[in-house]
This record gives C-alpha cells, sequence and structure tokens, in this order.
C-alpha cells in the first residue's frame, strides 16, 4: 500500500480523474497508481489476491491510466463472448511475441483485423481434425517411449527442461512424422528466449535487441519446415498420419510458407504451456500417491494388449481426470489481458481505449464457493458428470481461456496429456525429490515451475515388459 503522500500526491494530481470510477473497488493509488503491488510479485498471485480482497472486479490505476482486473464469471464472459467481444483486443502481447513468430498464426492476429481467416487456416479448425488427433495417439505414445527410455538413464532430471523436450518432441512426431534434431530445438528456444525478453522487459520495445544471429535462426527455424513441406509434396505417401502430410493431402492449396509458419507456431502455442501442465501433474501425483497408484494401474490395463489407441484413451477416465485436475489447479496459462480498441462500457464504467483489462483463472480454479476442498488435487472430481459440470471453457475453469479466442490446440492439447501421462504411468515412476510447493517463474506467458527435480522408477510389474516392446 503507497504512504499517505503518494496517495496524496496522486489524489492531487488525479483526482478528477478518479470520479467516474468510484463505484468500483480496489486498492489505494499511489504515485504510481496501484502497478506498485505487481512489482516483485506474481501478476496472478496479486490478480487472485484481489479476487478475495475485492470481490469479481478491481479497480487498479497503472500510473494515471485506470485499468480492470477481473474475476467474476459474467464479466469475463462479457469480454471474451459477447458480441460486444470486438472491442477487447489481446493485450501486447502480439506485439511482443510477433518477431519470433510470425502473421500466419492466430496467436499474434487482431479480432478487427484477419483474425478469422487465420484462425479458420489452423489445422485444428478443419473438418479432419479429430479423425488426425485420433490417428497421432500411437505415433506420440512410441515417442514419448523413447523419451522415457533416454531419460531413464539419467540420475537425476530437471523436469521442466527435460518434459518440455519430452513435449517438443512428440509434437514433432505428431507435426512432421518424425522428431528434429538439436539444432531445430536449440533454434526455437533461441527464438523462445527473444520473445519472452520482450514481455518481460520494463524497457519500451524498441530498447530490447533481438539476440545475435536473430533473423538466421528464425529463418532456418520456418525453412526447416518449408524443406519438409517440399519433400512431402514430392512423396505424397498415402498413409502418413502427421498433420503436415494430412494437410497436403486434404489441402493442397495450400502455401508452403503459410503451413511452415502454422507447424513451426505449434511449438510457441504448446510446448511450454503443456510440458509444464505435465510437470505440475506429476508434481502432485507425487503428493498424492493414491491417486499416483490408481494413474499407473489404468495405464497398466490401457497398454496391456498393444499400444494406446484413441478409443483406449476414451476410456481412460482417470488419466482424463488427472489432466483437468491439473489444469485446474495448476493452469499454465494464468493471466491473460485485453484492452478496449475503443472506450468501452464495463462493470458500470467507460473503459477508455487502451486501458488494462487482467483476466486470471486462478483464483476461479480455486474458489472455495464453488469447488470442494479447493486447494486439493483430487481428480476424482471430474468423475461422474464432473467434466459436465464445469466444461473446459466455463465460468470457473478455463485454462484454455473462453469464447471463440480460445486457445486452438486444446483439442491437441489435450490429447497430447492424456497420451503422456498414460504412456510415462504404465512404464515408470516420477519420483520427485520434495513435494513442497516449487518456486514459479514466468517464461513466454506460461508459469514455469523450477527446481522440481527428481528421477524415474521403472515400473516393477512384469506384465509391462512385453507392452514396452511392442509400442516403442
Ligand atoms: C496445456 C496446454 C495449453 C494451454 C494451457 C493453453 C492455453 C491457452 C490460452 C489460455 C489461450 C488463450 C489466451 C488468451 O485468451 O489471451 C491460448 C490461445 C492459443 N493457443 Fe493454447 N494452450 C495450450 C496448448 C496449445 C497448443 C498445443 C497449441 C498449438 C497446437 C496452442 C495454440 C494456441 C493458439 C494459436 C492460441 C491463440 C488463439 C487465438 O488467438 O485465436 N495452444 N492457449
Amino acid at each position: 500500500m503507497p504512504n499517505a503522500l503518494s496517495r496524496g500526491i496522486f489524489k492531487l494530481f488525479f483526482g478528477a480523474k478518479r470520479k467516474p470510477f468510484a463505484s468500483l473497488p480496489g486498492p489505494q493509488p499511489g504515485i504510481l497508481g496501484t502497478a506498485g503491488d505487481f512489482l516483485g510479485a506474481s501478476p496472478w498471485d496479486v490478480c487472485a489476491r484481489y479476487g478475495r480482497e475485492y470481490g469479481g472486479v478491481t479497480l487498479i490505476w497503472m500510473g494515471p491510466n485506470p485499468g480492470l482486473v477481473l474475476n467474476d464469471p459474467a464479466l469475463i464472459a462479457e469480454v471474451y463472448e459477447s458480441p460486444r467481444r470486438m472491442e477487447f483486443e489481446k493485450g501486447n502481447i502480439s506485439e511482443q511475441i510477433r518477431p519470433s513468430t510470425t502473421d500466419d498464426t492466430a496467436f499474434t492476429a487482431e479480432l478487427r483485423g484477419d483474425w478469422v481467416q487465420k484462425r479458420a487456416l489452423e489445422p485444428s479448425a478443419q473438418s479432419w481434425a479429430p479423425e488426425a488427433l485420433a490417428d497421432l495417439v500411437g505415433p506420440m505414445q512410441a515417442a514419448i517411449s523413447e523419451s522415457v527410455d533416454a531419460l531413464l538413464k539419467k540420475d537425476r532430471i530437471d523436469f521442466a527442461p527435460a518434459l518440455r523436450r519430452l513435449t517438443f518432441d512428440a509434437f514433432s512426431v505428431a507435426q512432421v512424422g518424425e522428431k528434429l534434431t538439436d539444432q531445430v530445438f536449440e533454434d526455437f528456444m533461441l527464438l523462445a528466449r527473444a520473445a519472452d525478453a520482450r514481455i518481460q522487459s520494463k524497457l519500451p520495445l524498441k530498447f530490447v535487441k533481438p539476440p545475435k544471429d536473430f533473423e538466421a535462426v528464425k529463418a532456418r527455424f520456418y525453412g526447416h519446415f518449408v524443406d519438409r513441406i517440399r519433400e512431402a509434396r514430392k512423396r505424397q505417401d498415402p498413409r502418413a498420419v502427421d498433420l503436415m502430410s494430412r494437410y497436403l493431402r486434404e489441402t493442397p492449396g495450400i502455401d508452403d510458407q503459410v503451413l511452415a509458419h502454422m507447424l513451426g507456431g505449434t511449438y510457441f502455442g504448446g510446448a511450454f504451456s503443456s510440458s509444464v501442465t505435465l510437470v505440475g501433474a506429476f508434481h502432485q501425483l507425487n503428493k498424492y500417491p493414491d491417486a499416483d497408484a490408481r494413474l499407473a494401474s489404468e495405464a497398466a490395463s490401457l497398454v496391456a494388449d498393444g499400444p494406446l489407441t484413441s478409443q483406449k484413451l476414451e476410456a481412460a477416465k482417470w488419466a482424463e481426470a488427472v489432466a483437468y485436475e491439473a489444469l485446474r489447479i495448476l493452469p499454465a496459462v494464468r493471466v491473460m489481458t485485453r484492452t478496449p480498441s475503443k472506450d468501452a462500457q464495463l462493470a458500470g464504467v467507460t473503459l477508455p481505449a487502451g486501458s488494462m483489462i487482467m483476466i486470471s483463472n486462478q483464483h476461479l480454479h480455486r474458489d472455495p464457493k464453488h469447488w470442494e476442498d479447493p486447494d486439493t488435487f483430487k481428480p476424482e472430481r471430474w468423475l461422474d458428470g464432473g467434466i459436465a459440470r464445469d466444461p473446459l471453457g466455463s465460468g470457473y475453469f478455463f485454462p484454455f481461456g473462453r469464447g471463440p479466442r480460445a486457445c486452438v490446440g486444446a483439442d491437441f492439447a489435450m490429447v497430447f496429456l492424456k497420451t503422456a501421462l498414460a504412456t510415462i504411468a504404465s512404464r515408470v515412476k516420477v519420483q520427485l525429490d520434495s513435494t513442497e510447493p516449487f518456486e514459479e517463474g514466468f517464461f513466454f506467458g506460461v508459469v514455469l515451475p523450477k527446481g522440481v527435480t527428481g528421477k524415474l522408477v521403472e515400473r516393477a510389474a512384469p506384465a509391462l515388459q512385453g507392452v514396452r516392446a511392442r509400442s516403442a
């Protein structure tokens, strides 16, 4: 809380500006407005605290500019889903990540611009997407199983980077039919770090210099996908199930560059968020051994008579419940920003164009008025109608956002998460050094678990040995 002098100065200079917002609760602004609350604290924790202290809407001041933190499902729906939503653009994330991504993804498109066309081009928006996803379960299982083999050789694993690479490799098999080289992964990480430097910069973006060789690395990263697309066009393998081959078969007129940009863009949209969700899931499973044992037993039965299939995944209700519960309790993307492109009516006030609206799912995902025992990892809450009560993208559960601009890769992410949980649990126990809460960092807009270390221990059951040979 700013001191009396700081509050007095704010009142003196901006008192008149505050009047139209007098109906809204919020912390007392000082010289910096209320921005000081965010200094040195995780923004999602600040948003959740505001939810507890001030309720569904909190008035904040970014210096002399008003903004809102929303923790109210109805107001959040208004921003994400109402017919007026065209007024609310994403915050400055597009400008921050744009140099590392491309213009050919929905990620950075403006609602008022060509977002509709870009979104319609995404692989997941195609009519064949459900069938394509079903065909990817087996290949992703094999890729993940191979990564498990490599991790089993390590005495100590730092799980955030290790599962990031496992995810990158499984995604590559899904995208282009095989794992990509270390060079492609390193190129991706350099581009992601460059974008992260812009996201986290306290300086205006023009002062944030790209790393050395940035443009060359970017050309090499996306060029790699262009090369693969050209090869695939020549090969025309009718049995290939990867998304690139499927896209080329179904929509041969797609431009090579555009498809390459979408394939490359998938890693930015999904590799960090999906892998940290797995880290969170295994952290919780260590803390709750009964849930872990149930996952291991379900996974063993799924692979007992051969590789995973999408039908088997459909029946894997516990793996699904574990994925949902991990997304509820430790959502990877916890703060989303929006900004009105023109003056907008919201929460009974007129919010000036360009104001900051912060939406966080952390408070609502654990709101005790809605969830029983909200801080406890209880996958069973998702069984027996739990998923229908709180579907993805509903008021108290929106790990992938809400409404038409929600995550374009959510179906893919769910198939990946369930495949990874079932594959890993069927092979090994993920044994962590500690079940204490881990330190949380922030990388590329995603909450990053730090210091989650341990090792993989092979499951003893002899019945699993044959499965491994068959599924690898
Ligand atoms: C557990 C994994 C994932 C989580 C938690 C997640 C979360 C989210 C969230 C919360 C948004 C909405 C952001 C906003 O409203 O400002 C979003 C958007 C998006 N996600 Fe994901 N995501 C995941 C995986 C993926 C994957 C695998 C892909 C790619 C296949 C992907 C691609 C995208 C894209 C392109 C958008 C922008 C959509 C648009 O603006 O129309 N995400 N994601």
